[in-house]
């Protein structure tokens, strides 16, 4: 296969996920644009998490809520548990790859907040212990996923909202995860200036 036509395919591969997510994912989006909202409003944060490119999105978020997405307005609660390297390495070292978000959640999170979630697969173990130690702690999840929703799916409770992108190539699942985000931050945004205008 030549590279043009492999391009092509991406390409064509992404439009077609996100035009099936659309279909499948309106509803979830606004119930997880609400769920940021309502925790803002009652004084509570979001926290985010994810892997590899996951971690990326989980940073991408935490920057549009705290600096700004497309409109002018006042920071807003977020923080990504992906950056902080010693934290991170030193729970790792001391304990298990796998508590590297829960840790933090159980230092950080409280009743109220809001953790996000990223797992294209769904079956990233530290993900999915963070999602416990949410709950634990009286946070909602929204959880990012696709293919079949890994344990994740498994793990939600009713008040969480899950985003599961109808795919399974984890690079067209974070193309579209990246889409969400970016709904969620602009419908965040409007549901502010609603509530001040
Ligand atoms: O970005 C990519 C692939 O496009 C990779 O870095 C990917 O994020 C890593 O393989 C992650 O470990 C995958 O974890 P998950 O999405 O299944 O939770
Ligand atoms: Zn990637």
């Amino acid at each position: 296969m030549n590279l043009q036509t492999r391009i092509q395919q991406h390409f064509t591969a992404s439009i077609e996920t996100k035009q099936k997510a659309l279909g499948l994912l309106q509803e979830p989006i606004l119930q997880a644009a609400q769920l940021v909202f309502t925790s803002i409003q009652q004084n509570g944060k979001i926290l985010s998490c994810g892997n590899g490119g996951s971690a990326g999105d989980a940073q991408h978020f935490s920057s549009e809520m705290l600096n700004r997405f497309e409109q002018e307005r006042r920071g807003l609660p977020a923080i990504a548990l992906t950056t902080d390297t010693s934290t991170l390495t030193s729970i790792a070292n001391d304990y298990r790859y796998e508590r590297v978000f829960a840790r933090q959640i159980e230092a950080l999170g409280r009743p109220g907040d809001v953790l996000l979630a990223i797992s294209t697969s769904g079956n990233s173990a530290n993900v999915n212990r963070a999602i416990e130690t949410a709950h634990a702690s009286g946070m909602r999840v929204i959880a990012l996923s696709g293919k079949a929703g890994g344990e994740m799916k498994d793990l939600l409770q009713d008040g969480d909202v899950e985003l599961r992108v109808p795919a399974d190539s984890t690079a067209r699942i974070q193309e579209t995860h990246l889409l969400l985000i970016h709904c969620i931050c602009d419908l965040v945004d409007h549901l502010l200036l609603a509530e001040t205008a």
